[in-house]
């Protein structure tokens, strides 16, 4: 599979997704904000919800969907790589003493769900009678869970020129870039097509970017959200990386507010065809100040690029970039609707081919628009898939779709 994607809606031929699993049944009332929840879901509608999308995709797309879980446990059977994610996933509680310990009484399968469910102590113990936690209490987490795996597009960013593994932001989300890039790097089926863009050989602490703010303008043009989640420096090293690979021949830097609703550039406009973009109105007013990077030269093997503050909106940068371009805001405009859509991701649809998305059933308003414009809309249920605060599109990670 050629891992790079020239387009946002080219028919979708391979996607990857995880279901939301045990992980969402951490959540708590206490512990729901440091892990970026905005309540705590049911996790049984959950399931339903997020099997409704994805028995979608294929019986619409005929899509390969790939789940997590199953490819984590085909890349665990290599002991080192699990030694590895085990003993950083034991970091935070101070427990990396137990990695062996863990990984002998654990099947592959049973690590896998460890590392994205997390692990408690008296969980822990029940299968390891004697074990020394030392001052941890019964249900403290020896592992944390990461419940934001559903969102798969933010762990990475496929792009024309090869693949961005994110670097998260939170706290609370770091770990899902390493597992991401684990399977990426090592699965049978990808590892000879990955082209890595970021992070760069060598950085230990690689600045923050997350796969939400990256989007696909066209062919040429890559657009990057700098925003709550993703750091101007880590869009410079991408920039220079999909520059000097030669397919990308534009980065833009979009300046976000850093607000919880514009968290990702994805939160605020997707792109459903050659010419047409879904956005929210606020969002192309906020918008005020990009830059742009281009090539200067590549001299004695080293890249300059070049980066121009441009004082111009969002919408300029999209005029620019697509032609003829047709904006579609969000509840066709309506101030009150459309607020009230985007705090459930009604700009964040998910494009299954061109003028075809996948939307949430909540944002009706949104959904209404998009069919006066004859855009085919695919609504999912979305009580509980969107108490994490992301849409369709973020629960996405598109690793083919048809050329453009
Ligand atoms: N691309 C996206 O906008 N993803 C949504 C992520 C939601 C998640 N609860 C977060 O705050 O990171």
């Amino acid at each position: 599979m050629n891992l790079r994607l020239n387009s946002e809606f080219g028919t979708l031929k391979a996607v990857l997704m995880h279901r939301p699993g045990k992980e969402i049944d951490r959540l708590t009332p206490y512990n729901k904000e440091y892990l970026l929840f905005e309540d705590v879901p049911y996790l049984d509608a959950m399931q339903k919800e997020h099997d409704f999308f994805t028995d979608l995709i294929k019986q619409t797309t005929g899509a390969q969907v790939f789940r997590l879980h199953e490819l984590m446990i085909q890349v665990l059977s290599d002991e080192k790589l699990l030694f590895q994610l085990m003993r950083q996933a034991l970091t935070k509680s101070g427990m990396t003493h137990l990695t062996e310990h863990i990984m002998g009484r654990l099947s592959t399968a049973e690590c896998a769900t460890a590392l994205t469910a997390g692990v408690k102590v008296h969980e822990l113990k029940r299968k390891i009678p004697n074990l020394s936690t030392g001052e941890l209490m019964d249900y403290a987490f020896v592992i944390p869970p990461s419940p934001n795996l559903y969102f798969q597009r933010d762990p990475m960013a496929v792009t024309p020129g090869g693949i961005i593994f994110s670097s998260m932001k939170m706290d609370g989300r770091q770990r899902e870039a390493d597992l991401l890039r684990s399977i990426f790097e090592n699965h049978p089926d990808f590892k000879e097509n990955v082209n890595k863009l970021y992070p760069v050989n060598g950085h230990d602490n690689p600045p923050s970017i997350e796969g939400g703010d990256v989007i696909v303008l066209s062919k040429k043009a890559v657009a990057i959200g700098n925003s709550e989640r993703t750091d101007e420096k880590a869009i410079y090293h991408v920039a220079k990386a999909l520059l000097a690979e030669g397919t990308v021949e534009r980065v833009y830097e979009v300046h976000l507010p850093q607000k919880r609703n514009y968290m990702h550039l994805d939160t605020v406009f997707t792109i459903l065809d050659e010419n047409l973009v879904l956005t929210y109105p606020d969002a192309l007013n906020a918008v005020l100040q990009t830059s742009l990077y281009t090539l200067k030269e590549i001299k004695d093997d080293k890249v300059h690029i070049k980066r121009e503050v441009l004082n111009v909106s969002l919408l300029t940068v999209l005029e620019k970039e697509i032609p003829y371009l047709e904006i579609l805001h969000t509840a066709d405009g309506n101030p009150d609707y459309a607020m009230r859509e985007q705090w459930f991701d009604g700009a964040n649809v998910f494009a299954i081919g061109p003028r075809r998305v996948i939307s949430y059933n909540r944002n009706k308003h949104t959904n209404r628009a998009l069919r006066n414009l004859g855009v085919e809309v695919l609504e999912i249920p979305s009580s509980e898939l969107s108490r994490g605060l992301g849409g369709p599109r973020c629960m996405t990670m598109p690793l083919s779709r048809a050329k453009i």
